[in-house]
């Protein structure tokens, strides 16, 4: 009997499948790490058949571990790392190089160029992105100068290009299938988000040619069909989603005005704002959450590059705690009267700065400074820069004389399992924060597009209403002491901004 959905959650540090069953309870899962390749400052690598290679294993692992087989699998979801960027053979299916991480700054030289010259409007028009390393053209540019003889293959169509769920697809089926979705496109910085088209004028702009694009799809549709060989029997591919967007979906954000922050390594809030696509003037990106009948549901976006890393930084690089946890306790009893500020631009500052030239500060230190102090100032530095998102957010839907962003937060990713820390990020933002039951909120949402495609579940109103709370975080500072703590970030802020001018 197919009633259960298998899900490939393939990230940045590690590739994890689920089997979840009618319900969306997760029944068994597997979990890979896979090596992180930094040739020189600022590029970041994967082998691209690292990531098909975990994606299988861990597949067929749970699947083991669940006690099905796939004869029990009525679909599989991919939910991935985004704007990653693969060249491969279309004869052979072999990769020409390692895939471009979206982490890589390589192409930052380039992109300033362009900036320079005035192509931000084009671009930020068309893709609703900024011209930033961050996104695929600038790396498939790379690739086809870069690797002998790439850019002739591809004119002459023997090479294909996708983000990590077009590779995994191609692998999946063998080859039949060079096909993305609309979330993943919209990451690419070639993709009309308006029309849903691939862009001519922005292809041009990056010297792209169209034979090594995949084919744009609803996200929750039709993908084809893993091969027998992988499983033991052909499994449809119903769903394939950024994992961002993925985790909005598995919030079940899906009216206008509903946000969610997933505190991972880096943090990413997105904003649903339905069929609107407010242009941001707060350096916000203007993506798709999700498209389905061939309608698309757009987002504003704002990313942290340091989150939960700046807690990894503390334990693995200062070695004033040992594990993550730690962090909360040494917090929570940190000394009131010390004002210390953490500005954790170990990679720049991301939305809305942009600034990847910023390096981090620690400030306000005394002789009275101690580890508490200084573990107090990483945790609160995440909830500091979520204000600084929300409030573009907000000004971005005022300025496009939209509803503002809904008062309540969904919450998710590792770091949401410190109670300190949500409750100070509800404090600063001065708007409670709402943590559910399921935190794997990004497997949970693929898994959701894929079953409701199977027909195993009702649509997306029958999963809103499953979705379960955990703890509602309600604000509780002073106004004053938060409007004190507020002026002190924003100082810390100019000053780590200004050192590089
Ligand atoms: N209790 C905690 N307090 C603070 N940070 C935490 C806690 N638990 C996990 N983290 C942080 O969350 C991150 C892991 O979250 P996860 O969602 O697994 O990240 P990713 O998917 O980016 O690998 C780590 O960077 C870790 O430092
Ligand atoms: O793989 P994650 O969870 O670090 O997410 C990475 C984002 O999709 C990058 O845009």
């Amino acid at each position: 009997m197919e009633t259960h959905i298998l899900v490939i959650d393939q990230g940045t540090t590690s590739t994890r499948s689920i089997v979840f069953d009618r319900n969306f309870t997760p029944v068994a899962s597997a979990q890979r790490e896979f090596p992180q390749s930094f040739p020189h400052p600022g590029w970041v690598e994967h082998d691209p058949r690292d990531l098909w290679e975990t994606s299988l294993a861990t597949m067929r692992d749970a699947l083991a571990r669940s006690g099905l087989t796939a004869a029990d699998i009525a679909a599989i979801g991919i939910a991935n790392q985004r704007e990653t960027t693969v060249l491969w053979d279309r004869e052979t299916g072999e990769p020409i190089a390692p895939a471009i991480v979206w982490q890589d700054r390589r192409t930052a030289d380039l992109c300033n160029r362009l900036t320079a010259e005035g192509c931000e409007g084009l671009v930020a028009e068309r893709s609703g992105l900024l011209i930033d390393p961050y996104f695929s053209a600038t790396k498939i540019g790379w690739l086809l100068d870069n690797v002998p003889g790439a850019r002739s293959r591809a004119e002459r169509g023997a090479l294909a290009f996708g983000t990590v769920d077009t590779f995994l697809l191609w692998q999946l089926t063998g080859g039949a299938v060079h096909a993305t979705d609309a979330t993943n496109a919209a990451r690419t910085m070639l993709f009309d988000i308006h029309s849903g088209v691939w862009d001519e004028d922005l292809l041009r702009l990056f010297q792209i040619p169209a034979t090594i694009l995949p084919e744009v799809r609803d996200t929750a549709g039709a993908f084809g069909t893993a091969a027998a060989t992988w499983l033991g029997r052909e499994v449809p591919v119903l769903a394939m989603v950024g994992d961002q967007q993925a985790s909005l979906v598995g919030q079940a954000c899906f009216s206008p005005g509903l946000a969610k922050a997933t505190y991972g390594t880096g943090a990413f809030m997105l904003l649903n704002t339905g069929d609107a696509r407010p242009r941001s003037r707060h350096r916000l990106l203007t993506t798709i959450a999700y498209q389905w009948d061939g309608k698309r549901t757009y987002a504003l976006e704002g990313s942290i590059f340091s989150a939960g890393s700046t807690v990894q930084w503390l334990r693995d690089s200062l070695g004033i705690i040992t594990t993550a946890a730690e962090s909360t306790r040494l917090a929570a009893e940190a000394a009131d009267d010390q004002p210390v500020y953490l500005v954790p631009a170990f990679a720049g500052l991301g939305a809305p700065h942009w600034r990847s030239d910023a390096r981090a500060t620690l400030s306000g230190l005394t002789r009275g400074t101690t580890r508490r102090e200084i573990a107090r100032a990483a945790l609160e530095s995440v909830g500091y820069q979520t204000l600084d998102l929300l409030e573009a957010m907000r000004a971005d839907m005022l300025d496009a004389g939209l509803e503002g962003a809904e008062a309540v937060i969904r919450v998710d990713g590792g770091m949401s399992d410190s109670d300190w820390t949500m409750q100070f990020i509800a404090d600063v933002l001065g708007n409670p924060v709402d943590r559910p039951v399921v935190r794997e909120t990004t497997a949970l949402g693929a898994a959701f597009l894929a079953g409701w495609r199977a027909g195993l579940y009702g649509g997306p109103e029958e999963f809103a209403r499953n979705w379960h709370l955990d703890r509602r975080f309600s604000p509780e500072m002073a106004d004053d002491r938060r409007s004190s703590k507020i002026k002190g970030w924003r100082h810390a802020v100019a000053q780590a901004l200004h050192a590089q001018d």
